[in-house]
């Protein structure tokens, strides 16, 4: 449940380098996606064509201010977005840092205060600070997308620990793994720590075989949300025999 939009599907799917436009289109019906982010930046020369195809989808669109290093630059990408989408979701990025693009989440928080005011419903791309998470609540966030790891990386959660401690500290509020997710173990890992949600992109759109790592995806969110619910075991420190030696019989 995001904004209170009901979604059967948690994998989120990212649109951009993907080979050709139809590869995109297989890609995300193979993903069984239902929400899928899309840069403004793409609204260039022939992007009408490239709206029909993301409309031709059925998906609901979650535009992205990706690229975007500041707050004003990203307060108005949002506002043109919400014009040439008609969608007032927006995945909110400032980034921080040129090399690891790493969320700036000062200037974040305050995007996100702006955005939430004027109507916005703000999907934040933040780190896994506890109280960069607070205060995007706070400024009128329903959901956090903390990063798996810097953004096309692929390193898969660089931060196991963190992360275990924000799906804690956030209980009742809607966790999405968003970037550096780079093989369907790692979402499925992500799903299996009860994060409700993976958005993904570069993985998928830059495998030999897209529409087939699509697919790969959608299973290994499906599985690590079914253990989740499960109730995985404990891990241990020590062994502990499998079959119990009661009853055996004793030789000798
Ligand atoms: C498309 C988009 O929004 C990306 O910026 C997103 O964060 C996904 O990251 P990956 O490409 O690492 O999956």
């Amino acid at each position: 449940m995001l904004y209170g939009t009901a979604l059967s599907s948690r994998l989120l799917l990212g649109t951009a380098q993907y080979p050709s436009p139809a590869i995109l289109a297989e890609a995300i019906s193979a993903a069984g996606a239902e929400v899928i982010t899309v840069s403004l930046r793409r609204e260039g020369p022939g992007g009408g064509a490239f709206r029909e195809l993301i409309r031709a989808s059925g998906c609901r669109i979650l535009p992205n201010t990706a690229g975007c290093h500041s707050v004003k630059e990203s307060v108005t990408t949002a506002h043109m977005a919400r014009e040439l989408f008609g969608t007032n979701w927006i995945k909110l990025e400032v980034i921080g840092h040129a090399d690891t693009l790493q969320p700036d989440v000062f200037g974040l928080v305050e995007a996100a205060r702006i955005l939430a005011a004027d109507g916005f419903a703000v999907f934040p791309y933040t780190t896994e600070d506890l109280i960069a998470g607070e205060r995007l609540l706070a400024a009128g966030c329903e959901v956090l997308m903390p990063w798996g790891a810097p953004i096309g990386s692929g390193q898969g959660l660089r931060n196991r620990e963190g992360l275990r401690a924000m799906r804690a500290a956030f209980p009742g509020v809607p966790l999405v793994i968003d970037a550096g997710l780079g093989a369907p173990s790692q979402a499925a890992e992500a799903m299996e720590m009860g994060y409700d949600a993976v958005l993904l992109n570069t993985a998928v759109a830059k495998a030999a075989d897209p529409v087939a790592m699509a697919r790969a995806f959608a299973l290994a969110v499906e599985a690590g949300r079914a253990a989740h619910l499960a109730g995985l075991m404990p891990p241990r420190d020590m062994a502990r025999p499998s079959t119990p030696v009661f009853g055996m019989a004793e030789l000798a």
